[in-house]
This record gives structure tokens, sequence and C-alpha cells, in this order.
């Protein structure tokens, strides 16, 4: 049987057995299974996929946003609008045939938007141009999975699942499980929270399908089989997804109500203009990108050129953005702004900062 039959096999076999206490053990080595060969099925490809005429488009500015949809949901039309890089749109699908990449100057910030090829159900077994476009995906900071407003939500769940089938987990945080392998000692296995999904058993049956027969694994949270698979198989990339339901201009205002009241989603018309600046706050949001000020002693701060940070950036961050030796001369700095009670405070190199807060940094 090759893998593609196995993978078949067990997820009709998870799909026909019930779900209850009794079957928990069977359904968690299924999933465990059904990991591994996934796994199985990426490993010669990638490098092949790697070697051919891959997507490498350089990163540049502050983060990295990838279109993620179905053929003519309008990515390319949105990248020609937000950006001042003009990409093809057609009403004919696979318009676009390699990565676009565009920048979007936001509250400044230069934020990479890269077009792509649409994507369709089996992309990450290779259909299409499917593998490209998810590796490129791999590598943003925010996905934007476009989808078509007057299709059904159908586009989304099989994107989701193609996503999820290379390891992508949206909208979702690395799960909070200490596991570590050892030489010896068997499976030593504590949980700090009450576990409602997994038990002792189950981990070590998931564990011995792994072939892992020693290790240490701490819960410290209530976690699913899968979560616990996928902090053992490890690689996952955990990414903020923003869902845009864009062509509303073609479907009734009841139904552009019921999309947009979904979670993570934002409703839009590139055709009319429609919601693109909520789209973009929302998009800031996702990215939770923080502008620093910096000002020189006796002097007004300068607005013209922010430090552009991730969100819990640190004053030894704005220290090392400056100059690379500035945090070893370091004295104090003074901030004015939402992360502190006065303006201005004196504060350390570990006080965190936020968003447009103003610097001026002491010297010893
Ligand atoms: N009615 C309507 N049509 C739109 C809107 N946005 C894009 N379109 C049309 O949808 C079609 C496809 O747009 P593209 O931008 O080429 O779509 P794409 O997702 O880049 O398509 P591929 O590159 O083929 O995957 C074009 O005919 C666009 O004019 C919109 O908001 N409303
Ligand atoms: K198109
Ligand atoms: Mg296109």
């Amino acid at each position: 049987m090759g893998i593609l039959e196995k993978i078949s096999e067990i997820e009709k076999e998870i799909a026909r057995t019930q779900k209850n206490k009794a079957t928990e053990y069977h359904l968690g080595l299924l999933k465990a299974k059904l990991a591994k060969y996934r796994a199985q099925l990426l490993e010669p490809s990638k490098s092949a996929s790697s070697k051919g005429e891959g997507f490498d488009v350089m990163k540049s500015g502050d983060a990295r946003v990838a279109l993620i949809g179905f053929p003519s949901v309008g990515k390319s039309t949105f990248l020609s609008l937000m950006t001042s890089t003009a990409s093809e749109a057609a009403s004919y699908e696979f318009t676009t045939l390699t990565c676009i990449p565009g920048v979007i100057e936001y509250k400044g910030a230069n934020i990479q938007l890269l077009d792509l090829p649409g994507i369709i159900e089996g992309a990450a077994q290779g259909k299409g141009r499917g593998r490209q476009v998810i590796a490129v995906a791999r590598t943003a900071d925010v996905v934007i999975m476009m989808l078509d407003a007057t299709k059904g939500e159908v586009q989304r769940s099989l994107l989701e699942k193609e996503l999820e089938s290379v390891g992508i987990r949206l909208n979702k945080h690395k799960p909070n499980i200490y596991f570590k392998p050892k030489k010896g000692g068997g499976i030593s296995f504590n949980s700090t929270v009450t576990l409602t999904q997994c038990s002792e058993k189950l981990v070590q049956l998931i564990l011995h399908e792994y072939k892992i027969f020693n290790a240490e694994v701490l819960f410290r949270e209530d976690c699913s089989p899968d979560e616990f698979i996928d902090v053992i198989v490890g690689n996952r990339v955990y990414m903020p997804c923003l869902y845009v339901y864009n062509k509303i201009d073609q479907i009734s205002m009841e139904e552009v109500d019921r999309l947009a009241r979904k979670p993570n989603s934002v409703v839009i018309s590139c055709g009319m203009k429609l919601n693109l600046d909520y789209l973009l706050e929302m998009l800031w949001e996702y990215l939770a990108l923080t502008c620093i000020y910096t000002k020189k002693r006796g002097q007004r701060p300068d607005f013209t050129d922010a430090i552009i940070l991730r969100k819990g950036a640190s004053v030894e961050h704005v220290c090392h953005r400056i100059h690379r030796s500035l945090a070893s001369q370091f004295k104090y700095a003074l901030v004015w702004g939402t992360s502190t009670k006065y303006s201005p405070q004196r504060v350390g190199l570990t006080h965190t900062m936020e968003h447009e807060d103003v610097i001026q940094i002491v010297k010893k």
C-alpha cells in the first residue's frame, strides 16, 4: 500500500470511529500514525521543491504577510490596490503563476505583502504550485486567507486542512507542554492541570508509536492528543491568520453581516474599495508590531523615523536597534507613553515598551 492509500485508510477509520471514552486510545493511536505518514509524505519532495523553481523572494521590511487563497478570489487585485506594485488580475483562474512581492506602508512600518498563485485542494501533496505556495506561507508573520464571499464555506475549510496537513497551525498558540526525550529512565509523566483529553496511558501509546521510550513529559495545559503529537513532531508553525472575505459587492447585506461576525474575519470589496482601511487596522493588530520614537536630550522626538519592533520588546531591544554597543553603555532611559505610569519615567533595560512610546537613552 502506498502512503497516500494508508493515509486515506486511516482517515476513513477515524471518520467512522465514534468518539467516546472507550475509543479514546484507538483514536489517539490512529492520529499518531496519520501524523507520521503525513510527515513521510512531505519529506522526499520537500528537497525537490527547494531545488526546483522555488519562489525565493527576499524578506524585506518589518514583517511579511502572505496571501493564500483559491484561484480568482482577488489576491492580485488586492496587492495592486494596497501597494505600488501591479500584479496582473484577470477573470480566469491561475492568472498569477509566481510570487509577487509588494510593500504596504502603514504607521511607519514597511509590511511586505506577497501575492501568490491560487491553491486548490491537494495543494499540500503537490497539486499545482501548492507546495511552493505553502512553503512561502510558512515564512510569513501573518497569513491572509482570501476567500470569495460568493462561494461557500467549503473553500475555507479545505484551505485550513491543506495548511494543517503541513504543520501550520492557524490562530493557535504553541501547546504548553514540556517535552524532553531522554537516554533512559522510561517515561516520566506529570501534569499541573486536570486533563480531560489525554491520560498517561494515551501519552505512552503515542510516544511508543514514535519509538520514544524515554522522555520527560509535563502537561501545563489541558491539551488534546493532536496537540501533544504536534509537540513531539516539532517543526510546527503557529501563525496568526486573518480570513478576508472579498467581493462583498456581490452578496446581500444579511450575508455580509453574517460573515463579518465570524472570528478572525474581515469583509471587503476590492472592486468597490470597501472596508480596506479596517482590514489594515486588523492586519496591524495581528502583526502586533510596536513603533518606538527616539528623542535626544533637549530636543523634540523624531516622529519621522520609528523603530519597529515585535510586541513585548524591551528597552534592550531598542538599544540593539540603534547601535550594537549601546546596551553596554546604557545607564538609564526616560520613557514617555502608555508603558509608563508617569511621563517621563526612568526605566532600565528590561522595561517593556509599548506602541508609540518615546524613549531617550542616557549613557554611562
Ligand atoms: N465583483 C468583484 N470582483 C472582484 C473583486 N476583487 C477582484 N475581483 C475580480 O475577480 C477576478 C479575479 O481577480 P484576481 O485578482 O486575478 O484574483 P487572484 O486571486 O489573484 O487569481 P489567481 O491569480 O488566478 O489565483 C478579476 O476579474 C477581478 O476583477 C471584488 O471585490 N468584487
Ligand atoms: K485570476
Ligand atoms: Mg493572482
